[in-house]
């Protein structure tokens, strides 16, 4: 007989294929994860279930840490310990917790005083921790960045953090394929920012949901790895969990020699591996979009969702063209929120902050190409006076790196403000934030009400941009610097390879016996653990109507709630910018404020999208407290749906014409049941039940209150299998060069810039 023809794959098939530990039944895979990367946000109860459960961390080599969220950006040269230096009381907490979890559990940690603290999606890049072919997680939604190496990256929430942990694998349905391409010439003046601000205006927020998305044609092809990774980045803005172009002689330029890249032999078995991973001719997706390359002209967000974007020369947009009754309510929402007058053009929008940042556009690449701008206007340019500026470099190299190449005396001769590397006014965790009613223009990925600062303004632009916009003081188009951009060229002295002779000043933490990998069995507990998840059979009560499409988790629970140690505690903070006044700080009239609702165990979406953005968990437990333990919706973010069924909670997905039914009765102030057991959600007044789907695994979990961790740990041999499968196949991805002496080597810049 003859073989059978191998089908043709995607190159997330073959990662997938590639990563299976096991599979159940019902087709949900046990995947074993190669990379692990942690901050100080969505680790610290994750940390509490291992150290109350006697877990060990099962592969210290193949975890890094840094803290990045919470971190002040102002000079840290009289830095002394993280109880000095962050005054913010919780967000000193975060830090000082996430210090003392990586001593207790032997990981690898950069601080506050190591050169190579950072974003931790960009730290990951630059060590040459985030490789091709790799799967790799951490407990944060733009985990996405890490897949324009060719690697299956995704964010999950703390329930998940924990699981990777302790078991270094992770329970994943596989997603859809989804492929777009982007063919043609871009034109000058047009980034990769732009690109992907365009692509999430075509396909919408919701866009890549369920999906990953595979980045395809000639623009990606010619792109940068810098550029690559800000595409990737805002895949979870088009709502797929990832992102990911198929590696290639640029990705593996930028590899090697980096410090955690594989060497000698190794190297060279890894990139004829790493050759192989690209999607085979005639492979199948399941959603193609196409897109003209010369179609794209420099974009900008007018509104509150990433997806309300427009061309720089174009105006903002007037409700009263919207026909759908959801979208017109949420489209004057935001020109109300945003304080714009439909039909302004967004070249007369004035601005007070600019912000170039974030792990989106921190990079060396970035910073360039923002300084080009600013030496274009000329030697005597200097940012408007009535706007302040700032330039966040992304990690501790990147401040070095831009220093060698004079990028900071540039940026502090116009007078923009320097600052050390962290997530600053991204989301203002630290003390990086708009006041109210601040309109900032800003190369960070979200633009949600609150975001950067209660009552702060944002537009999402590049970082060219964002420099001509601190120049002009108000939204520019960049292609009027052009002409002068292409004079300065020459006078930038991009170093391609740039060496750091400094030391670090904080060791890495030594690797402990106890959380050796081959201890591990030791920790393992007994197969009768008992949970601590609630179980979830019928649930009756009154449900909450709420008619919003894109629901993201920046609103579910603002982030001033996530500096938290716990899961609990935090009822009050659910919804709380759309149920607290915020001059009066009085309740307003939003539904879960008003009687009956205020006692909703069930929520009614009637929009889209529910749960999109962050990967925070704080969403699903600030529901939780409030009592709300389902929620029904026509769609559900994925991280979202994952984070909830951890919590013991239901995410039901129905049409939309049947949430549009159950709202009704839950505004005529019906109580609904919801029966897990028979699938079906009944009715008030003999009105027929609907009938939903979950997973079979999933819901015998819910029915029985079973914690993922425990039935992970009872397939200790599988994965035992794995890993010495692994170990045979892929020897690089093992452990890796900072376990006793840290290696100082090169990093190695591309010359080209995104344009
Ligand atoms: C704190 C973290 C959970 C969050 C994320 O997942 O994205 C943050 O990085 C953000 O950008 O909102
Ligand atoms: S999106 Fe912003 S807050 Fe989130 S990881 Fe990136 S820089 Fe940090």
């Amino acid at each position: 007989m003859p073989a059978a023809v191998p089908k043709p794959r995607t190159l997330y098939d073959k990662i997938w294929d590639d990563h299976v530990v096991d599979v159940n039944e019902d087709g949900l895979a046990l995947i074993y994860i190669d990379r692990h990367l942690v901050h100080e946000v969505t680790s610290p109860q994750a940390f509490e279930g291992l150290r109350n459960a006697t877990r060990a961390v099962r592969r210290p080599d193949c975890t890094l840490a840094t803290v990045d969220h919470n971190v002040p950006t102002v000079s840290r040269k009289d830095f002394k310990s993280v109880d000095s230096f962050i005054a913010e009381p919780d967000s000193r907490a975060q830090c000082a917790a996430l210090e003392e979890n990586v001593k207790e559990f032997g990981l690898t940690y950069f601080g506050m005083k190591d050169r190579r603290q950072g974003i931790v999606h960009v730290i990951g890049p630059e060590q040459g921790f985030t490789l091709p072919g790799i799967t790799c997680v951490c407990g944060d939604s733009h985990t996405s960045t890490h897949g324009a190496f060719g690697s299956l990256a995704f964010g999950i929430g703390t329930s998940e953090v924990e699981h990777v942990l302790a078991t270094q694998t992770l329970l994943q349905k596989k997603s859809k394929n989804m492929r777009i391409t982007v063919d043609g010439e871009l034109h000058e003046g047009v980034t990769s920012k732009d690109v992907i601000l365009h692509i999430i205006g075509v396909i919408g927020t919701a866009g890549g949901t369920g999906c990953v998305i595979e980045y395809a044609g000639s623009v990606f092809r010619g792109f940068s790895m810098e550029a690559r990774m800000s595409v990737c980045n805002m895949s979870i803005e088009a709502g797929a969990r990832a992102g990911m172009v198929a590696p290639d002689e640029i990705t593996f330029a930028y590899l090697r020699d980096r410090p955690l890249s594989p060497k000698g032999e190794e190297w060279d078995q890894a990139v004829a591996y790493w050759k192989t991973l690209k999607s085979d001719e005639g492979a199948k997706f399941d959603i193609e979009v196409k897109i003209n390359a010369a179609d794209i002209i420099p974009t900008v967000t007018w509104g509150t969702s990433p997806q309300d974007v427009v061309a720089i020369t174009g105006k903002v947009p007037d409700p009263a063209n919207i026909t759908d009754s959801v979208k017109k309510a949420s489209a004057e929402r935001s020109l109300s929120y945003m304080g714009l007058k439909a039909n302004t053009p967004m070249e007369e929008i004035t601005i007070d902050k600019v912000f170039i940042g974030s792990c989106t556009n921190s990079r060396i690449e970035d910073l360039r190409s923002a300084a080009k701008v600013v030496l274009a206007a000329g030697p005597d340019a200097k940012v408007a006076d009535h706007v302040v500026a700032m330039i966040v470099p992304g990690s501790g190299v990147i401040k070095q790196h831009a220093e060698a190449e004079g990028l900071d005396a540039i940026f502090k001769r116009a007078g923009f403000d320097w600052r050390e590397a962290g997530c600053s006014m991204c989301l203002g965790m630290n003390p990086d934030q708009l006041a109210p009613g601040e309109r900032c223009a800003s190369t960070s990925n979200r633009n949600f009400e609150g975001r950067q600062g209660a009552g702060g303004r944002t537009h999402l632009l590049s970082p060219a941009m964002a420099a001509a916009a601190a120049l002009t003081g108000k939204l520019t188009d960049v292609r009027r610097f052009l002409g002068k951009i292409r004079e300065v060229d020459s006078k930038l002295k991009n170093k391609s390879e740039f060496e750091f002779l400094d030391e670090p000043t904080i060791p890495p933490a030594p690797i402990t016996p106890a959380s050796h990998p081959a201890d591990s069995q030791k920790a393992l507990p007994p197969k009768d653990t008992p949970s601590s998840v609630q179980k979830f059979t019928v649930l009756k009560g009154i449900a909450a109507p709420l008619h919003m499409e894109n629901v993201d988790t920046d609103m579910i629970i603002p982030k001033q709630f996530l500096k938290t140690l716990k899961r609990s505690g935090l009822a009050n903070a659910l919804f709380y910018t759309l149920r607290k006044d915020p001059h009066t700080g009085k309740d307003t009239d939003f539904i879960l404020n008003r009687s009956p609702y205020d006692r909703a165990r069930i929520l009614v979406c009637t929009g889209k999208n529910f749960g999109c953005g962050s990967s925070r968990e704080h969403a699903p437990w600030s529901l939780n407290d409030f009592g709300i333990r389902c929620i029904i919706a026509p769609s559900f973010a994925d991280i979202f749906r994952n984070n909830s069924m951890q919590n013991g909670m239901l995410p039901v997905a129905i049409p939309q014409e049947q949430c549009r039914e159950l709202a009704e009765d839950a505004e005529a102030g019906f109580e609904l049941e919801v029966d897990l057991e028979k699938q079906e959600i009944r009715r008030p007044g003999g009105k027929p039940a609907i009938s939903f789907s979950t997973d079979p695994f999933r819901r015998h979990c819910l029915l029985n209150g079973l914690d993922d961790i425990g039935l992970t740990l009872q397939r200790e041999g599988s994965i035992k299998s794995f890993e010495t499968r692994r170990s045979q196949t892929w020897p690089w991805l093992d452990g890796f060069g900072y376990n006793g002496k840290i290696p100082i080597k090169p990093v190695r810049a591309t010359k080209k810039t995104d344009w």
